[in-house]
């Protein structure tokens, strides 16, 4: 899919952030682990990573009933059958999070490979570390993972940050039979998100300091649950640092403040001060001083730090700042691909290496054609391109659209003039 957009284009007017994809997704795995009836509010139905993933549950019985102008899910698992899946393409990261309602309804699980963004080194051995410590067996064949046996609690130790690993540790142990120690974990807001759905489950999940889980199980299927997902925190990023950079007035509504102070204090640090209340931020031209955006340069880790996931939107934002600014991503050095796209629309202004992103700013946008190499990429193209000098087109969109719910109708609310083409 491509998208046409003659620029530049002021935008006005206001957006409102949806349910986080990082907690959608994986609170909708999370939800087979129950025998009653889970209702989710604030769920971005429109995402395509929620709705393959949706699809792919459907495929195994699950039932899912929608109310689209209510932005809610609500989700019924009767017996699962898998036997008979068809196939296991399912592009997306978190399949390994199935595994656990697989395993606690049938006493084994089949789960595509995890797919998701091309942006460096992806392993999974920690998730199969993760379902051995709890007493299940674990076959790679060609097309899927196989896991056999009952989850036991048990002890699982992670020897780095891992987002999934830790979310795919939380959901098994929940349905485990005994209490399971989850040391090193890591605990985003996302899985704080997932942590409190659980628990409205009935899981009973106890978090010491930030890195020590407890979870008690006693190997049943959990409970009815009516859970209200997070708003999407890089989201709500995207629209601040588009709005601050398009010279008109844009109000972000649904803003997740404590989930994403870092990030914004980076934005206060290059000189773009925010009109912010309890959930609103108001950007418009008076945001940025008589200086300009001030050239800056910042490490994307490991929360509260800025997540790798946000690095694109700081180096769109590097080709207004008065200077040299720089990226680095320690956490994947090789998600440089979409820089060299992006340097499209400012030949010269950007270099990328593994790890390092150089800025050199302030620079004039021009038109360009360009390809989308991952999500987040493909939506700093989409930004560049409602800035840049002429037409451009932004091909292989559906990237963007694995992550931004509603995005053509945000970009319409915005006043953005685009063109979709199948
Ligand atoms: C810690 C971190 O920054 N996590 C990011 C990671 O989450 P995601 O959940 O995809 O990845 P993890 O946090 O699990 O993994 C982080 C690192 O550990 C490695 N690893 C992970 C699991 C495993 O079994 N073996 C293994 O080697 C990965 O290759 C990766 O380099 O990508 C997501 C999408 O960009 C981001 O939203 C998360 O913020
Ligand atoms: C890379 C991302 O997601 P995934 O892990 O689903 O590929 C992202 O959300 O930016």
């Amino acid at each position: 899919m491509e998208l046409r957009i003659s620029g530049p284009q002021r935008l006005n007017g206001s957006v409102t952030v949806s349910g986080a994809k990082n907690s959608a997704t994986r609170v909708l795995a999370a939800a087979l682990v129950t025998n009653g009836r889970v209702t989710l509010r604030n769920f971005p139905l429109a995402l395509e990573d929620a709705k393959a993933k949706m699809s792919f549950l459907s495929g195994l019985g699950v039932e899912f009933e929608q109310r689209q102008d209510r932005s809610e899910l609500m989700v019924t698992v009767p017996d699962l059958s898998l036997e008979d899946i068809q196939s296991f393409d399912l592009p997306i990261r978190t399949t390994y999070l199935l595994a656990a309602g697989m395993l606690a309804r049938c006493g084994y699980a089949r789960i595509p490979y995890p797919g998701g963004c091309k942006i460096g080194s992806r392993g999974y051995d920690l998730h199969m570390m993760v379902w051995r410590e709890l007493g299940c067996e674990v076959e790679e064949k060609p097309d899927y993972i196989e896991i056999r046996g009952r989850l036991v609690g048990g002890q699982v130790d992670f020897p780095m940050s891992t987002v999934g690993g830790t979310e795919n540790a939380l959901i098994c142990a929940a349905v485990a039979r005994g209490e399971t120690l989850i040391r090193n974990a890591y605990v985003t807001p996302e899985v704080r998100d997932l942590v409190a759905f659980l628990r409205e489950m009935g899981a009973r999940v106890k978090l010491e300091g930030t890195s020590l889980i407890r979870v008690e199980g006693d190997g049943a299927l959990l409970g009815d649950a009516s859970f209200s997902i997070m708003p999407d925190r890089i989201e709500a990023l995207t629209w601040i640092i588009l709005g601050a950079v398009t010279e008109g007035t844009v109000f972000v509504n649904n803003v997740p403040f404590d989930t994403m102070e870092v990030s914004l204090l980076h934005l206060r640090d290059a000189g773009v001060d925010l009109f912010a209340n309890s959930d609103t931020v108001m950007v418009s031209p008076d945001c940025i001083g008589e200086h300009g955006v001030q050239p800056f340069e910042l490490a994307t880790g490991t929360h509260p730090g800025v997540i790798s996931d946000m690095q694109s939107f700081f180096a769109f934002l590097g080709l207004f700042a008065n200077g040299r600014s720089v990226v680095f991503d320690y956490r994947y050095p090789e998600r440089i691909a979409y820089a060299h796209e992006l340097a499209k629309f400012a030949p010269g202004a950007i270099e990328a290496e593994p790890g390092r992103i150089t800025v050199h700013g302030p620079r004039r946008l021009s038109a360009a054609q360009v390809a989308s190499t991952d999500l987040r990429g493909s939506m700093a193209q989409i930004m560049a391109a409602i800035c840049a000098e002429g037409e451009s087109r932004v091909h292989g969109v559906e990237l963007a659209l694995r992550g931004y719910n509603e995005l053509p109708k945000k970009l319409a609310a915005l006043g953005a003039e685009v063109v979709w083409r199948a």
